[in-house]
């Protein structure tokens, strides 16, 4: 599939992988923008090989179970050495623990490996409603050629020279969606819901500061921008997911009347498995992790949550 707009503003080929409501919202707002976009995904006519063939940047929107078989395809086929990558993918590989851009930079190790994540629900920016998005790389010029590519007057793109941060901002507040949805099911009203996401965003600091990210970050447009985002939309499939297991469905059902992806359900499993290994207390995400393995219902969560030992507010990110 091509789409071209007939006004270019600045000449580009961009290469979108994953054609589901992530990708085809970049695709639009690239094609936009007046660059020839081809969009790619595993039911497409077209081949991988003639989508990515001469592009100026691949972007790939998959969902996180769609990045090690992806990178697989395009290996063996032949990149232009310039070739930028960008990933949007927010999850964790559950057999390696992998960012997405750990992957996609170990499997193509000369191309610059940029991370696009923010606060965009894929439908405001289907509707054209105005957006900010950060692109994080350690190649700076990458970054900025990606930004100048997609950036517009409702689609706001900043630099960040984070990318680790940036990519578990996008990533683990998914996780913190899940426990902000069940709050809004059970009708706990705004005080709790505040503290649940003050104290998920100190939670995400304590874990990403502890694997190599920045603190400031997760400040930034990609860490509570986008946990707001998440934790204050019904658009959002994370937070629809805690909403409607406080409403006494399970999970399985949940998920399959759900549109698109959760990846918040899979990041749980693999940032309890790696809390655990590492000694990290993240108590929220714990007990999102019992709620959606069916140990514990929803008031069970808040309640354990309410129990824990009293201790000072101050920096306690750090324990
Ligand atoms: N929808 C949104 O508002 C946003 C989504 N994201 C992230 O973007 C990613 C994709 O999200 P959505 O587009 O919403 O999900 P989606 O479920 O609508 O689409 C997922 C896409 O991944 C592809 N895919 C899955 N497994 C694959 C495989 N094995 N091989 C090849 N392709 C495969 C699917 O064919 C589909 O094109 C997720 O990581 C999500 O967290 C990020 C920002 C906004
Ligand atoms: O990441 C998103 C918005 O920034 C999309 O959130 P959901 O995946 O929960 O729908």
């Amino acid at each position: 599939m091509t789409i071209q707009n007939p006004k270019p503003k600045i000449e580009a080929t961009i290469a979108i992988l994953g054609a589901g409501a992530w990708g085809t919202a970049l695709a639009n707002l690239a094609a936009a923008n007046g660059h020839q976009v081809g969009l790619w995904s595993r039911e497409s006519s077209e081949s991988l090989a003639d989508v990515i063939a001469g592009a100026d940047i691949i972007l790939s929107a998959v969902s996180m179970k769609g990045v090690r078989p992806v990178v697989e395809l395009i290996k063996p086929l032949a990149l232009s050495s310039d070739t930028i990558i960008v990933t949007a993918t927010k999850g964790l590989d559950p057999s390696t623990t992998c960012t997405p851009a750990q992957i996609w930079q170990a499997a193509f190790p000369s191309h610059p490996v940029v991370v696009l994540a923010g606060p965009n629900l894929s439908k405001e920016i289907e509707q054209g409603l105005p957006a900010a998005t950060v692109v994080a790389s350690t190649d700076a010029e990458a970054a900025k050629v990606v930004q100048a590519r997609l950036n517009s007057t409702r689609f706001r793109v900043y630099t960040n020279s984070d990318p680790l941060g940036v990519e578990l901002g996008g990533t683990l507040k998914n996780v913190i969606a899940i426990s902000a949805g069940t709050c809004d099911g059970l009708q706990l009203g705004t005080n709790a819901k505040a503290a649940l996401v003050t104290r998920g965003l100190a939670e995400i600091i304590r874990i990403g500061t502890h694997w190599g990210a920045k603190t400031d970050t997760f400040y930034g447009l990609s860490g509570l921008g986008d946990l707001l985002a998440t934790c204050n939309s019904p658009l959002s499939r994370n937070y629809q997911v805690g909403y409607q297991l406080a409403q006494g469905k399970q999970l399985p059902e949940v998920l399959a009347a759900l549109q698109g992806t959760a990846e918040g359900v899979n990041t749980t499993q693999v940032l309890i498995q790696l809390a655990n290994q590492q000694g990290i207390s993240v108590p929220i995400s714990y007990q999102v992790y019992r709620l959606l393995q069916g140990e514990v219902t929803p008031q069970a969560a808040v309640d354990a949550l309410m129990l824990r030992d009293v201790k000072p507010e101050i920096g306690s990110w750090r324990y």
